[in-house]
């Protein structure tokens, strides 16, 4: 097994990576002093899956575990699917001696995670992620949120979690398209902070695809690791955390205008990073070829790269409620050819984005 820390002070915690790891489980709440009563926040797909097991490992260590199930899906990542978990909570008798697991993707762990956060004012929370996406990236580094609407996570709050505990094994029921949508996320660490890692996803493209576990170890440590690296610095997005929102200005807006759900998010993502790179080479930090590599590689991993047909107003208004707007203006990250980027203030939203919604359609 392998583990990091992500170093946060007394907000610091372990994340442990593993193929069939999720047998640990109890032990690896013990070595946090999680509490033992404890709700499994979780949905039908994943209960069904692993859901009678968690609870046989719970049971058998000493714990007393609750299910809250939720609705499947993004368009239930909301404020009124979240007062669901208050209510089994209350009803439940959980007080503040009692902790929640979110066993699922990021859906369940954005949503259990902010329950955590506000449940008499702050309960300790883990993941157990089930998705590629939320193994790589949602279960680490506290950013806990429902949908408006409006807008992707605008109703949010930052709160860490306990532990983090990835099983690579509960990949294997995962559904190919979910997969893919893992793929942006850890293509996005790649074109942000790490060329290497970028040239070796493209090297092991097939055992990736395979669900070989050395190599999906590998993937998920690294892009933990990156992930982690850049929290710490940053926890609360002041600064650099931004780097993390690459393809995720349009990414959002994709999200919002179709409708939660029509797009993944990691599939909206994936078309974000094309147009961020599109626009990257637009300004000059970024070439033709770097264009056609991101897009290539996104490719290789059957991630889609063409924007859906909304008008050019609609996406603008969408991205203008991005929460990395500042003074009405529109702040991208943007790739500096591969494996470095930075955080840009965009002058010519109308004419650019025009350009690059007329040569992708
Ligand atoms: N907090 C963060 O830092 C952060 C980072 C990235 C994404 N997110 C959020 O995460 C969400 C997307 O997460 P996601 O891609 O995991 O989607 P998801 O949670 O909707 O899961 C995708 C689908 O896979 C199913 N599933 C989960 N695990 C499975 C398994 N092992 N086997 C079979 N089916 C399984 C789910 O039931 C669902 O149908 C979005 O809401 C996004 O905004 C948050
Ligand atoms: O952890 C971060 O910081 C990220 O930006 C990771 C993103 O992949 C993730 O989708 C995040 O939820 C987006 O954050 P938001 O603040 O733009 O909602
Ligand atoms: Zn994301």
């Amino acid at each position: 097994m392998e583990s990091l820390t992500v170093g946060l002070g007394e907000r610091s915690y372990p994340i442990w990576i593993g193929e069939g790891i999720l047998d640990r489980l109890a032990e690896a709440l013990d070595a946090v002093a999680f509490p033992r009563r404890v709700a499994v926040v979780t949905n039908p797909t994943v209960f069904g899956h692993y859901g009678e097991r968690v609870l046989r490992l719970l049971e058998g260590g000493g714990y007393r575990p609750t299910v809250i199930e939720l609705p499947d899906g993004e368009q239930y990542k909301t404020l009124q699917y979240l007062e669901k978990i208050y209510d089994s909570l209350l009803t439940g008798g959980f007080d503040r001696h009692s902790g929640l697991l979110a066993l699922g993707g990021g859906v369940i762990g954005d949503m259990t995670g902010f329950a955590a956060a506000t449940y008499v004012r702050g309960i300790p929370f883990a993941q157990i992620p089930t998705t590629l996406l939320s193994q790589v990236d949602s279960s680490v580094g506290g950013k806990t949120a429902v949908n408006h609407p409006l807008g992707k996570n605008m109703i949010g709050a930052f709160y860490q979690p306990r532990h983090v505990h990835i099983d690579v094994a509960t990949l294997k029921t995962l559904p190919a398209r979910e997969f893919a949508a893992g793929m942006a996320e850890v293509i996005k660490y790649g074109v942000i902070r790490d060329r290497e890692f970028f040239a070796w996803l493209a090297k092991h493209r097939t055992e990736l695809l395979e669900l070989r576990p050395d190599a999906l170890i590998y993937a998920v440590k690294s892009s933990c690791q990156i992930k982690a690296d850049v929290v710490e610095e940053d926890e609360k997005e002041s600064s650099v955390r931004a780097i993390l929102n690459f393809g995720h200005t349009f990414g959002h807006a994709v999200e919002t205008l179709s409708g939660y759900g029509a797009y993944s998010h990691g599939e909206a993502v994936a078309i974000g990073m094309g147009v961020a790179a599109e626009l990257s080479r637009l300004l000059g930090f970024g070439s033709e070829a770097d264009v056609d590599q991101i897009r290539s590689l996104m490719s290789g991993f059957d991630l889609p790269l063409d924007p859906p047909a909304h008008s050019l107003d609609a996406y603008l208004a969408a991205m203008g409620r991005d929460k990395k707007v500042h003074d009405g203006k529109l702040r991208f990250v943007l790739n500096h050819g591969i494996g470095d980027c930075g955080l840009h203030d965009i002058a010519e939203p109308q004419r650019l984005f025009s350009q690059i919604l007329s040569q992708t359609r």
